[in-house]
């Protein structure tokens, strides 16, 4: 009966070990000789250490006998043997212990649920990659790298209602270039790109912390300025305009028309804030461009 137990497990794809009290091997079964690349008789003379790699002998000691000492069994432990050739070998195993302290191992070969594990993760880290990317693309415009009008909304929002709570003052600037179809039809649409470009950098320059600069579309710039007074606002705005008017880029002399809101105690939505902007723009324009207007009710009554 014994030699009949024994061939059958030689038939067994696991590896099969039974280990004493002293944790010296006493039977070991085909898969173990094929797998480790030691003699049966080799392993009969060898204890469970010599097998298992140094981190697997730690966890052994310090949690699997433990536990088996407690449960009578351990399930599902993810262990290394090591070969005769010092190759290591990723199993699972499953271990019961006898009243006699003698334990009962089943191994199981698992390099491919390490290897479709390492391809979770590889997969979950290009997901994660993917989404940052995608959420950058909705976030960001691709010319100038400010937020674009998507990520404006949302954040000029969440700017204004926390300055509805603390009570404080919010502005909303609006920056357009003054013919900039010209300067597209003088020196060309990539040149036009260039300008964009510069002038997003000018602004992110002259943010303040908290300040959301972003490209409205075309040739606009908007920023939202929190905790900032009418008087500062118009400053800053000010500031901008003199500075575009004052520094050529690559030879080329820009200007820009602005429009200035600030938020009232009964009004704090982006949507009207940015058309009395505009509004303020508007005028700008019409009385000349390169100009900074603050916004006044009266922009907004219907000409008679
Ligand atoms: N290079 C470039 N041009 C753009 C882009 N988006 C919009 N434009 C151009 O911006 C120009 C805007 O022209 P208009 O709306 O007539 O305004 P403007 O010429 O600046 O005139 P005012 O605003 O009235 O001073 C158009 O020629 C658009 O083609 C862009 O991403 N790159």
């Amino acid at each position: 009966m014994t030699s009949q137990l024994d061939s059958f497990l030689e038939c067994f794809n696991s590896g099969h070990l039974v280990v004493n009290a002293k944790r010296e091997i006493s039977f070991s079964n085909q898969y173990m000789v094929n797998h480790l690349g030691w003699s049966q008789e080799a392993l009969s003379e060898m204890s469970l250490g010599d097998i298992f790699s140094r981190a697997s002998n730690i966890f052994i000691d310090s949690y699997v006998y433990p536990l088996l000492i407690n449960e009578h069994c351990a399930e599902e432990l993810q262990l290394t043997l090591i070969t005769a050739k010092g190759d290591k070998i990723a199993v699972v195993a499953n271990i019961n212990l006898d009243q006699y302290q003698t334990t009962y191992w089943s191994l199981y070969g698992c390099a491919n649920r390490d290897k479709l594990y390492q391809e979770l993760i590889q997969a979950k880290e290009l997901l994660e990659k993917q989404s940052e990317e995608l959420l950058e693309m909705a976030t960001v415009d691709s010319l100038t790298g400010l937020l674009n009008r998507r990520a404006l909304d949302n954040r000029a929002s969440k700017v204004l209602s926390q300055a509805k709570r603390s009570r404080s003052s919010v502005a909303v600037i609006i920056i357009d270039i003054d013919f900039f179809k010209v300067i597209n039809d003088t020196y060309g649409h990539a040149l036009g790109d260039d300008v964009l470009q510069y002038l997003g950098t000018l602004l992110l320059k002259k943010r303040r912390d908290h300040d959301i600069v972003a490209r409205f579309g075309g040739e606009e710039f908007i920023l939202v300025l929190p905790d900032v007074n009418e008087k500062n606002a118009c400053k800053v705005a000010e500031a901008i305009r003199v500075d575009i008017e004052t520094t050529q880029f690559k030879g080329i002399s820009i200007t820009v028309s602005i429009g200035v809101s600030l938020n009232k105690e009964d009004n704090n939505e982006f949507d009207v804030l940015f058309k009395e902007a505009d509004s303020a723009l508007y005028i700008a324009k019409k009385e000349g461009r390169n100009k900074s207007v603050l916004f006044k009710p009266s922009f907004l009554k219907p000409a008679i």
